[in-house]
């Protein structure tokens, strides 16, 4: 970078320790966004009113560090209202968050860092109601940024979940490469990821997180995610996948390895009954898809890392949402074929990592080392409220 302009960039930091920051991943679902603010601007926190509070956490998901003398907040809204994210930015004053450039023109000299496609897409509508200028950070970057910096900076980061237990596992900073980073956004994203630097998209599927909301909504006639998520908890896939048994007579077909009870056909059921949608429950639809879904990603996850003889599966994306029966999906997808070889696991922070991505990116810009101080302060000094 210029060293005129890093050094311009520089004289819009105020305080040291308390600098506030903000990063948006703009997604085809959601847009992430991470955010600093120091107890100063506590009273700012309050001025957003409770209608905007509202929209913001219709669902859970959002996470709040205390730290320090601040807080880190981790916070969503649906792309289709991208009004609702502008309101809250504005709101709170975040627009001043990112670096400041003075030398640019007016509407210029807010920067933000910010990744996904939105980034190219609202960049015009930023800049024309907030007077920001987006500073877009390559999608994969973040994705790979975000995730090498939780396994190797968080302590109860990456899981496993088998047999409905969650187990966390710590793994070695100098064992950490490779692994193969699966992404579960409305698309989903494959990544082989071999050093903090070097990294290769190998792979994605376009039956991810958007196929299951868009399908779920359509099928159910369920308005959001967490409606479709939880009417799935309450179904049966059974009554809509076409068994194994049910093809070879309630047997197993023990010489390829399939129990009775695996799925032979996921929504196969259908085909030999007489009946309508309605006449099949919206809970027992909605399981079907989910472990449809779930199962597909797992399976091509697998193939992709016994391509690569990768031993590691991490999965990340707003999809998976700490969900029970996703992740064990998932896992079993993963286990059936590889027998424990390749090892599938989930984040904590498994929706926010192209959003960490994009704050850790502050620090590329020729901008200090307040987005690492910042996240190097949690967990270790942190609470966590989640909403
Ligand atoms: N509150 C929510 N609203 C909408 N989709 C959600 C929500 N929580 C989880 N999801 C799921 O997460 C997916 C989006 O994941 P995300 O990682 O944010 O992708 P993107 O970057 O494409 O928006 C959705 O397609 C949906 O399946
Ligand atoms: C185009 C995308 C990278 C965009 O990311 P997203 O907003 O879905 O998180 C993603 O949707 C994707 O990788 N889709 C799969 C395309 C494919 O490999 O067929």
């Amino acid at each position: 970078m210029d060293r005129n302009r890093a050094e311009e960039k520089l004289v819009g930091i105020r305080e040291s320790d308390g600098v506030p920051h903000l990063s948006l991943d703009i997604g085809g679902t959601l847009i992430k966004m991470v955010y600093f603010s120091s107890n100063s601007s506590e009273s700012i926190d309050n001025r957003v009113n409770s209608s905007l509070k509202d929209k913001m956490s219709t669902s859970s998901g959002n996470l709040h560090y205390g730290i320090r003398n601040g807080g880190l907040h981790f916070t969503k809204f649906e792309t289709s209202k991208i009004s609702d994210c502008i309101e809250f930015i504005s709101s709170k004053q975040l627009q001043h968050y990112g670096d400041r450039y003075y030398a640019a023109p007016t509407n210029d000299k807010n920067i933000i860092k910010a990744t996904g496609g939105g980034a190219f897409k609202f960049a015009d509508l930023f800049r024309e109601k907030l007077g920001v200028t987006l500073d877009k950070v390559d999608e994969m970057d973040c994705l790979v940024t975000g995730s090498n910096f939780l396994l190797k900076a968080m302590h109860h980061e990456a899981f496993t979940y088998i047999d409905g237990q969650k187990e966390f596992v710590q793994i070695d900073h100098k064992d950490l490469y490779p692994y193969l980073l699966v992404n579960i956004g409305s698309g989903v994203s494959m990544i082989k990821v071999e050093s903090d630097t070097k990294f290769e998209r190998v792979s994605g599927t376009s039956v991810g997180g958007g196929t299951f909301l868009g399908l779920g909504k359509l099928l159910t006639n369920c308005k959001s995610f967490d409606e479709l998520l939880e009417l799935s908890r309450q179904g049966n896939n059974r009554v809509i996948d076409m068994l194994v048994g049910e093809i070879y007579g309630g047997n197993d077909y023990t010489k390829i390895g399939l129990a009775s009870t695996a799925i032979a056909s996921s929504f196969g059921k259908p085909i030999s009954e007489n009946k309508e949608l309605e006449d099949y429950k919206a809970e027992d639809v909605a399981r079907s898809l989910l472990r449809m879904i779930s199962n597909n990603i797992g399976q091509i996850a697998y193939l992709n890392a016994l391509h690569f003889g990768l031993k590691r599966i991490i999965f990340g994306g707003f999809f998976i949402r700490g969900h029970a029966y996703t992740m064990d999906t998932i896992s079993v997808a993963v286990n059936f074929w590889s027998k424990g070889e390749a090892k599938a696991m989930f984040l904590r922070h498994e929706g926010f990592l192209g959003a960490l991505g994009a704050f850790l990116s502050y620090k590329e810009s020729g901008f200090p080392d307040v987005a690492h101080q910042l996240l190097e302060g949690f967990p270790q000094n942190s609470y966590c409220t989640e909403d």
